[in-house]
């Protein structure tokens, strides 16, 4: 699969001299589902309004199919659909002219069944000659999506998509982004919420401080997750792990009052009876046992934890 969208080494100062981005070097593959993590202010809009034409950068450069976003703004645009964060829609206007509306600015033609395919997408056809005031707030997302699509544009950015709203409509626009996703669009999203990344996402990158501090694929970042530790916590310290107990898996905490044993919570065995079985036939006296494990969430924190140590407000 091919790039569809080439970010390279994109760098972004505002007027007041505030570095927003510091050189986001991204590749964007056709078809996927990319999300952006990142707490606020980490400057997930800011790279999303640059890779759209909307914020100029201050260098690094941007293509989109190929075409320059800055020297090919319109061709870079056609192919760039933009669900904003707000909602700004005009209430007393109906839904499919609003729909029709978007897509007479992209200067296409007017094509009846292109909005139709469009508003039956996204279960709206059924609204299309209510008023955008009559309709529910999930309904009304589904319209910023439906006109952020009214050009046929190969890839979709969704800033926020469930932001503030509940989880029944956060599945709800899951589902539409799978759909969308079926239908060979690809999709950015920025979300703050971990479970969203990991519900929908093929690639998750995080965001921080202007920085991309890592993208990696989903599974291999649930894979991590599935780590886990358990601790086995001895009344009497020791030097060394016994010979009967040596294994890849297992380890002595650096106080030597505890083993630590990693394992997979989706294999089908852990090996924890037999561990506990073999520290009891080696002598050894439990004083407790603790599990923990690695999260997406503790990874998260930690990559957009400060240099200095401080945490980001998240
Ligand atoms: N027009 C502007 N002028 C100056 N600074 C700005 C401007 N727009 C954004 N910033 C700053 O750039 C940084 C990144 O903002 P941005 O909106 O891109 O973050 P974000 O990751 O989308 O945050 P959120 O999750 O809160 O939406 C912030 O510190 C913000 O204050």
């Amino acid at each position: 699969m091919g790039n569809i969208v080439e970010i390279r080494d994109l760098r972004k100062s505002y007027k007041d001299g505030f570095e927003a981005l510091k050189g986001v070097t991204l590749d964007i593959r056709e078809g996927e589902i990319l999300a952006l993590l990142g707490p606020n202010g980490a400057g997930k809009t800011t790279l999303i309004s640059t890779v759209c034409g909307i914020t100029t950068a201050t260098s690094g450069s941007v293509t989109v199919g190929g075409h320059d976003i800055g020297r090919d703004y319109r061709a870079a645009r056609s192919m760039i659909g933009l669900v904003p964060q707000e909602i700004n829609l005009e209430p007393f206007e109906r839904v499919r002219n609003t729909v029709k509306f978007s897509r007479g600015l992209f200067g296409k033609s007017r094509d009846d069944a292109a909005i139709e395919k469009v508003l039956k997408q996204l279960s709206l056809w059924d609204k299309r000659d209510n008023q955008i005031r009559e309709l529910s707030g999930g309904m009304k997302r589904r319209v910023l999506i439906a006109k952020a699509l009214s050009h046929d544009p190969r890839v979709l950015f969704l800033d926020e998509p469930t932001a503030g709203v509940d989880v029944e409509l956060r599945k709800d626009m899951w589902e539409v982004v799978a759909g969308l996703k079926a239908a060979g669009v690809t999709i950015i999203l920025t979300t703050h919420y971990i479970e969203e990344a990991e519900a929908i996402a093929d690639r998750v990158g995080v965001i921080a401080k202007g920085e991309l501090m890592l993208v990696e694929d989903k599974d291999k970042l649930m894979a991590r997750m599935g780590q886990k530790e358990l601790q086995v916590q001895l009344t009497e310290r020791i030097d060394a792990i016994p010979e009967s107990l040596r294994s890849d898996r297992l380890r002595l905490s650096e106080d030597g009052a505890a083993l630590i044993y990693a394992y997979d919570t989706r294999a089908d065995r852990t090996g924890i009876t037999k561990l506990l079985s073999d520290v009891a036939d080696a002598g050894l006296v439990l004083r407790d046992v603790v599990t923990r494990q690695s999260s997406l969430e503790e990874i998260f924190v930690n990559l957009v934890k400060n240099g200095d140590g401080k945490e980001d407000a998240a």
